[in-house]
């Protein structure tokens, strides 16, 4: 009984926001908005556009401040009085859905230079590695499905693969919670399958909130599922108590037809 208590769980959380706002310009983007996600979870966060999903990772990986509230990292650490870089460096890893990877560098290159971020780009290709971070390189490599491409150059991958890149290139870093955005995006079937497989195995080790508009990709792959309407939290559960919820038919899933509805 303790072990699910609310005192309990915030103990145990990894991240925690209470009566959060947003504020652009007198807009609201986000208002009134509690939210807990415990330390091994794989969450999606899904609602209809202009939700305010974009700005709650904003907010968690430090580009943009709360005008209210607050966002507890770990607990303790208050978001908002760290800069982007640095909250980066307390083990908050953001994927964007553009990929920012180095084309003309090779795949094993750019997991190189995203392993020994602090130096300089010649620097990271030409110092040595020690056996601890070779092994990181195989392990990684292997776990996004690009060790045999290692050698190729990142802008001769397919869409899918180079979006395995740059997750890779995160989880080199080993952040303690990884954030993602709309991670199969124009990804064919299949790739979209092994993203699925990936977030699985990412969650074996890290903590995980994926932004995501494809319905059918959250039905297959997602845990625990937490809606968002006009800013704050509408419904958490499981993809099947948020198929059944009245409320979140008529906001989101009953606008069947548009772009990202899904079925
Ligand atoms: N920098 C900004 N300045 C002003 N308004 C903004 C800014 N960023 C976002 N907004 C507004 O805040 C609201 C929430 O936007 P946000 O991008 O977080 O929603 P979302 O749920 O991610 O939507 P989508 O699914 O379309 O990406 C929207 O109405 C958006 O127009």
């Amino acid at each position: 009984m303790n072990e699910t208590s609310p005192r309990k769980q915030a103990e145990t959380a990894i991240l925690r926001a209470e009566n959060l706002e947003v504020d652009f310009d007198g807009f609201k983007a986000i208002l009134g908005l509690d939210f807990q996600l415990q330390y091994g979870e794989l969450r999606f966060l899904i609602g209809p556009n202009g939700a305010g999903k974009t700005t709650l990772l904003d907010v968690i990986c430090g580009k943009a401040k709360p005008s209210k509230g607050k966002m507890l990292f770990k607990g303790h650490i208050d978001i908002a009085r760290h800069q982007e870089h640095q909250i980066a460096q307390l083990g908050i890893g953001r994927k964007f859905q553009a990929p920012s990877i180095f084309m003309t560098l090779s795949v094993l290159e750019n997991m190189l230079l995203s392993l020994k971020q602090n130096r300089g780009l010649l620097s990271s290709l030409i110092t040595k590695t020690t056996s601890e971070q070779r092994d990181k390189l195989v392990h990684y490599l292997s776990m996004i499905g690009l060790s045999n491409k290692s050698k190729e150059k990142a802008g001769s991958l397919s869409h899918g693969e180079k979006q395995w890149l740059e997750i890779g290139m995160l989880l080199i870093q080993e952040p303690e919670l990884l954030l993602l955005d709309e991670p199969a995006a124009g990804m064919t079937d299949a790739e979209t399958e092994k993203t699925g497989e990936l977030l699985h195995k990412i969650n074996n080790n890290q903590t995980v909130i994926v932004v995501e508009h494809d319905m059918e990709f959250v039905r297959q792959f997602a845990k625990t599922v937490t809606v968002m309407h006009e800013g704050s939290i509408l419904r958490e559960g499981t993809m099947q108590d948020i198929q059944q919820d009245d409320k979140v038919a008529e906001v989101y899933l009953g606008r069947r037809g548009e772009r990202h509805a899904g079925d």
